[in-house]
């Protein structure tokens, strides 16, 4: 059996929204290649106290507030790595390149300009995902979804998931562009689920370019994996609704982006389907390289839990949505 080697490896935000990626030696392992500084466990360490010690050795900072972002396996032609990725929030002193190596603060969006080894696809997503994804609620009308969106963006919401199965053509039509430039002058990113004009054989939506990605139902998912098609991008992101093993390896298949896996609890808006609870959300979680919102009854304080599962965040209708009154 091969060896995998279990590494640690930090996305260090400062205070002004940016990451700091490091790159890699020319004769080291990916070398001449951008990361996110880390390195091997020692024998006996555990992932936190090793990132520590490493981006002390590496950055001379003391990292004082991490969670953990992603679980990466992967197998290089020469090696196995389990990349163990943790969000580092806080820290002390001044990051800087110890051991000579260029050192980079940068912003989230330009992340995907930068070279970083084949293993790094999905932690860069998960380092431009915020932790909180909203759905919106199907029954409204484009203002009052446009009003609640507003309210939820002030919440600190980053990432909409617009989701108006009962909407016309021309709801959708008015209401992208204008829910389009409120997210983006929020700093936040928007979503389409199944809009009207979704071409499922090509993955297309002139919508969705309008947006910031398209999301799949996991029907959706299904028709796009049997016909084959696998993404090189069409228009930015692809996410898909996933309920079981077999739909993460179809999103996995199709090249999909990011994921919501439900339902994790109990939910009044299908409470046909019986939740899988938090133990089988992390079993399926640790299986896929793909970031997973936990979908399916979730509150704000359910999102420690998400996150020490290994899942990105939460995903949720009604917690961001304020009542009508
Ligand atoms: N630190 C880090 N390693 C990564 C990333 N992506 C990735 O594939 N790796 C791989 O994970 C392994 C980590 O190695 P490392 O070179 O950082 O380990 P280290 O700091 O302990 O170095 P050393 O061997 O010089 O003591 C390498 O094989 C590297 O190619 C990443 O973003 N950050
Ligand atoms: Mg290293």
């Amino acid at each position: 059996m091969t060896k995998v080697v279990h590494v640690a490896a930090g996305v260090i935000h400062n205070t002004r929204g940016q990451i700091l990626i490091a790159k890699r030696a020319d004769d080291a392992h990916q070398g001449g290649l951008w990361e996110f500084p880390g390195g091997k466990l020692e024998a006996g360490e555990a992932a936190e106290s090793a990132l520590i010690r490493e981006l002390q050795e590496e950055l001379g900072i003391t990292a004082t507030h991490l969670s953990p972002l992603i679980q990466i396996r992967h197998d290089y032609p020469d090696k196995s790595v389990l990349l163990d990725v943790w969000t580092v929030t806080a820290f002390t002193g001044e990051a800087h390149g110890r051991e000579g190596q260029p050192v980079k603060w940068v912003s989230p969006s330009t992340l995907s300009d930068y070279q970083f080894p084949a293993a790094n696809t999905p932690i860069v997503t998960a380092a431009q995902l915020p932790r909180r994804l909203l759905i919106t609620d199907a029954e409204v009308s484009v203002e009052l979804c446009l009003q609640k969106v507003t309210e939820a963006l002030h919440l600190g919401i980053q990432l909409v998931q617009l989701r108006q199965k009962d909407w016309r053509v021309e709801q959708w039509a008015a209401a992208v562009p204008r829910m389009a430039k409120l997210c983006r002058e929020a700093g936040a990113r928007l979503m389409l689920n199944s809009p009207p004009d979704l071409a499922l054989e090509t993955l297309e939506s002139g919508l969705a370019s309008l947006a910031d990605g398209l999301h799949l139902t996991s029907r959706q998912l299904g028709a796009a994996a049997a016909s084959g098609r696998v993404t090189d991008k069409h228009v930015g992101w692809l996410s898909a609704a996933c309920h079981t093993d077999g739909e993460l390896r179809l999103a996995e298949q199709v090249g999909v982006d990011f994921v919501t896996l439900s339902p994790v609890l109990a939910t009044g808006t299908h409470p046909e389907q019986a939740p899988m609870g938090w133990e089988q959300f992390e079993a399926l979680v640790k299986n896929t390289k793909i970031p997973v919102y936990a979908l399916g009854g979730m509150n704000d304080g359910d999102l420690p839990e998400s996150v020490s599962r290994g899942g990105q965040g939460i995903a949720a209708i009604s917690a961001w949505w304020p009542s009508q009154n």
